[in-house]
């Protein structure tokens, strides 16, 4: 990670008319930039750039990913996409929410946060609701702090033992409602055609592209 000291440095890899991937996530990243490729669009990450990760201080999945645009706008000068994104699983009141990063700890382990979402549904007894959902901000920022956001969704249920190298974070446990394969299995362009991140680019795609 480097200061803003570095920033014209970084800065000269961006090509004007390039958009900024305000994310250092390799999973979402890869998963944004199949879904721009179509567009044509060949965004750059804030990872690639080196620029420095905000941190998380919203309390929705919105503000999150509209702090994380606005600062990548910012620092580059470019329009810049963030994503927050997260499993809300129904019989955790949500949780692990919009703190599914952090519930993988500071080694983004996320085998042990799949054990602890698992762990935290089995002591409540062989009963328990497995409903979950996944969700996905997507924010849009501009130099001049303009914001335009939009939220996608996907239903579903969680499996254990978690299924499938694919994927990133908790796929390997979520199979989508209708499915019998978990995020994990399914072929890496199909999740881009239903997934959560899918939904929200969709509107992203109507309201601006
Ligand atoms: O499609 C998904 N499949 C599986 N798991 C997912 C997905 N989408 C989000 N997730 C989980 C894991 C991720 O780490 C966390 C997002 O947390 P979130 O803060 O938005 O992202 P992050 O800290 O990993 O990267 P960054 O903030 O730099 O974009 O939710
Ligand atoms: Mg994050």
């Amino acid at each position: 990670m480097s200061g803003e000291g570095d920033q014209p440095q970084a800065i000269r890899k961006l090509k004007p008319g390039t958009l900024v991937i305000a994310s250092h996530n390799e999973g979402k990243v890869r998963e944004i930039r199949a879904l721009l490729g179509p567009y044509g669009i060949e965004p750059i990450s804030a990872a690639e750039l080196d620029l420095p990760e905000p941190e998380e201080t919203g309390t929705t999945f919105v503000a999150n990913a509209e702090l994380k645009a606005l600062y990548a706008a910012d620092l580059s000068g470019f329009p810049a996409l963030a994503d927050d994104s997260g499993l809300c699983v129904d019989a955790l009141n949500g949780d692990p929410g919009i703190f599914s990063a952090r519930w993988g700890g500071p080694e983004k382990n996320f085998v042990l946060a799949m054990e602890s979402v698992e762990s935290n549904l089995a002591e409540q007894g062989p009963d328990v609701s497995r409903a979950a959902h996944f969700v996905c901000a997507l924010a849009l920022a501009w130099p001049d702090g303009h914001v335009e956001w939009f939220e996608g969704r996907v239903d579903g249920t969680l499996v254990w033992p978690p299924r499938g190298e694919n994927g990133f974070g908790y796929d390997a446990m979520f199979v989508r409602d209708g499915d019998t394969q978990t995020f994990g299995e399914i072929d890496p362009d199909a999740k881009h055609a239903i997934s959560h991140r899918a939904d929200a680019f969709q509107q992203l795609v109507a309201a601006v592209l």
